[in-house]
């Protein structure tokens, strides 16, 4: 469903984008979690796409957003990333590279939000055989730890983790509120900066 069709006036709206690089399966996770099929959507397309979920007995609308698709553009994405309320940083646990990746994903996040968005990072395509896994669960776990942020293996293929990933972003999101005030002085800025 068209995000603007969901969205107008509900304060319990929420925009979350996915950033990763290239191939990772940012289209294939917006499509097992707005249409619950991994192979509906052809494209995410600029606006993103919306569904109603209902967290802790509560119904909300989330958006989700395919925001960019090369580090190199992350200029022509500032506004979309500067008006997105969290982020879903997602590399293939197949690809080495894309883990790599997401520090540089995370540093184009922070420039355009600002010193504290709400991140999960998410390792996709947990369902491919041991043999092509190339990206441990420590890898991942490390680096979610550095970035201050919750990790999880999800599979836009079955959809394991998909819901799971936004929902807690979602709790995280009505917990800090709309403001974007409330921010930590975190290690993050930190990490990042010295890379
Ligand atoms: N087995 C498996 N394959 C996946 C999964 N997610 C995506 N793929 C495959 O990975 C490829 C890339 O998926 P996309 O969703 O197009 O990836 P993307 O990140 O949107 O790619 P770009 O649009 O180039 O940025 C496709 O061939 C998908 O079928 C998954 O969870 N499991």
């Amino acid at each position: 469903m068209s995000s603007d069709t969901l969205v107008a006036n509900d304060p319990d709206a929420w925009t979350i984008a996915l950033v990763g690089a290239p191939r990772v399966g940012k289209t294939r996770f917006i499509s097992r979690f707005v249409l619950d099929d991994f192979e509906e959507l052809e494209s995410s397309g600029p606006k993103g796409f919306s569904r109603h979920l209902t967290v802790d007995k509560q119904k909300t609308v989330v958006t989700l957003l395919d925001i960019y698709h090369g580090v190199n553009e992350e200029e022509a994405a500032e506004a979309q990333l500067r008006d997105a309320d969290a982020f879903i940083l997602m590399y293939s646990s197949t690809s080495p590279y894309s883990l790599q990746d997401v520090v540089a994903y995370t540093r184009a996040v922070c420039r355009a939000y600002g010193q504290d968005p709400l991140l999960a990072l998410v390792a996709n395509q947990c369902d491919r055989p041991a043999h092509d896994q190339e990206v441990s669960l420590q890898e991942g776990t490390a680096l979610a730890r550095e970035l201050d942020c919750v990790f999880l293996q999800v599979s836009a293929k079955t959809g394991e983790g998909v819901q799971a990933v936004v929902k807690d972003l979602v709790r995280r999101l009505r917990a800090r509120g709309r403001s974007k005030q409330n921010k930590r002085a975190l290690g993050l800025w930190t990490y990042l900066t010295r890379r």
